[in-house]
């Protein structure tokens, strides 16, 4: 893993750690990270929440394909996805030419714990509970497993075994 010459794509649902997990990626490997919804935001000028609100899912999702079309440019770099990203099938072959794709699992309960604090997941907005958790990753299921190179289970996981698991799954 030392002469990273493909890109890792780290997706899944949001609140599986993507974000947490391209930090330590980075920070072990030396190797720059790219944060899509980061970079859509500082693109846009706006959260994220107030992209859905005032220009629509749709603006966002070719927001997010353009983004992913000019980061697969480059090479040897960790993609931190917009959880939904890869649901599109242009996005999906995007990835899976251009690197490896890691998903990292959680179960709606951790899933929960972890982001029902968060106002800027306009997806969750007014559907903030464990049962809609469920119903939107079991419709997202079959893309994520169909597109990964790796899938790692992060539930009781610190980002630092996280970490060393998609390391070893790749060594
Ligand atoms: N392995 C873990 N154990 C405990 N908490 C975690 C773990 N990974 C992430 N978290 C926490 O869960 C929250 C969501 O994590 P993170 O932002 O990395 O998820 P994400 O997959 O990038 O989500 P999104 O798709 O919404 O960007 C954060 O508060 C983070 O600190
Ligand atoms: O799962 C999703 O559809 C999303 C996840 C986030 O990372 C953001 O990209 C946005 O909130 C949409
Ligand atoms: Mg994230």
């Amino acid at each position: 893993m030392k002469k990273l010459e493909e890109n890792i794509f780290l997706i899944g649902f949001m609140g599986a750690g993507k974000s947490t997990v391209a930090a330590e990626l980075e920070r072990q490997l030396h190797i720059p990270r790219a944060e899509m919804d980061a970079l859509i935001v500082e693109r846009e000028g706006m959260a994220i929440s107030d992209i859905f609100a005032e220009k629509g899912e749709t603006y966002f999702r070719d927001a997010e394909t353009a983004l992913l079309k000019d980061l697969t440019e480059k090479k040897g770099i960790i993609i931190s996805c917009g959880g939904g990203a890869v649901m599109r099938d242009e996005n999906a072959a995007l990835m899976k030419q251009c690197g490896k794709i890691v998903l990292l699992t959680a179960t709606p309960e951790t899933i929960y714990e972890r982001v029902k604090d968060s106002t800027d997941r306009p997806i969750l907005n007014g559907n903030m509970n464990v049962d809609y958790i469920r119903e939107l990753m079991e419709k997202r299921k079959d893309r994520y497993l169909a597109v990964a190179d790796v899938v790692v289970a992060t539930d009781q996981k610190s980002a630092e075994e996280i970490t060393r698991e998609i390391l070893a799954a790749f060594a």
